[in-house]
């Protein structure tokens, strides 16, 4: 296969939100792609874009509205070839993209879990009653209500940075932040318990680094296709086909998790109502080939079991 690499002197350049997680996860498939195609870092340039979700920082995501509130600029300079290729972190990304647009390069997958974060080295299940935890997730916050009624959630915007230091003031006593983020930041100083799965299920693609491009680039195609991994790619497609079958946005709680065993794939999916008085949970498994096809029945089904009416708040 010969394919015109770039060059210093004529970069290929990625485009990214400008978050220290976001920029570490661009520098990591700039590193993975020079390692694979031999190339200096300069072959390379990583561009940060700033998007709608990254300027509203006061209000909770929902009230903004709309999904795709991270991706949306981004898109568009990969449209006007602005930018080459765009990374992201695959939880954030809506599940589908605008036409001509590919998401389906992933990277090696990071740990998977939500961590639990309290300064005073607390685990979920040392929580005082009615003690007050942060976050901005909503599923998080349906889980955490479902498992400890008793707890006071509040709104907890910001950037990983952000959160920890009103951790610090004492605006809440914990947090939960994804193991994959305080890992790609070596963030090893920070007090967390990693949560087990089946205590509380990851979202969709959490853990994932996502890669998205002009379907019509042959050259970025080709040599995305040596730092894809092929495992969380069949994971991915599970995980996915089940979100988009529920319709998830980000104003509906929803959890799932694939695994792969030979070969085939396991997926565990989970909807809870906002308030988490219901949770309704099940699994599926398929060979690999039909792993799209077996999430989005997965979807379906639970759709089906909700009933109409169950993501309403209440
Ligand atoms: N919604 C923000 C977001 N998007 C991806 C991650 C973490 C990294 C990942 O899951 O890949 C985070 C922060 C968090 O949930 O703690």
């Amino acid at each position: 296969m010969t394919i015109d690499l770039p060059t210093p002197d004529n970069a290929l350049k990625i485009g990214t939100r400008g978050s220290p997680l976001a920029l570490a996860q661009a520098n990591e498939t700039r590193d993975r792609l020079a390692r694979a195609w031999d190339l200096p870092y300069e072959a390379f340039t990583i561009v940060v874009i700033k998007t709608t979700g990254d300027k509203i920082i006061d209000r909770p995501l929902k009230e903004v509205g709309g999904k795709g509130l991270f991706t949306k600029e981004i898109e568009e300079a990969l449209l006007s070839g602005e930018i080459d290729l765009a990374v992201h972190s695959t939880k954030d990304m809506p599940v589908e993209q605008p036409c001509g647009l590919l998401l389906n390069t992933y990277l090696p997958r990071e740990d998977v879990r939500d961590a639990f974060i309290s300064p005073g080295g607390l685990t979920l299940a040392d929580l005082p009653d009615g003690a007050v935890v942060g976050t901005s997730s909503l599923r998080r916050r349906a889980q955490l209500s479902n498992r400890r009624p008793d707890l006071k959630i509040v709104e907890f915007r910001g950037n990983l940075q952000t959160r920890l230091k009103k951790l610090e003031d004492g605006v809440a006593e914990a947090t939960f932040l994804a193991m994959a983020g305080l890992n790609r930041l070596n963030l090893e100083d920070v007090p967390r318990t990693a949560i087990d799965v089946n205590d509380m299920l990851p979202a969709v693609g959490q853990g994932a680094i996502g890669i998205e491009r002009r379907g019509d680039d042959a050259r970025v195609g080709d040599m995305l296709a040596a730092i894809h991994d092929e495992e969380t790619g069949h994971r991915l497609a599970a995980e996915r086909a089940f979100l988009a079958a529920l319709d998830g946005s980000c104003e509906t709680p929803i959890a799932g998790l694939a695994t792969l065993t030979g070969g085939s794939v396991a997926l565990r999916g989970e909807v809870l109502r906002p308030d988490g008085s219901e949770r309704i949970d099940d699994t599926e498994e398929a060979p690999l080939e039909d792993a799209g096809a077996m999430g989005e029945a997965l979807g379906k089904r639970l759709l089906d079991r909700a009933g109409e009416g169950f993501f309403d708040w209440r």
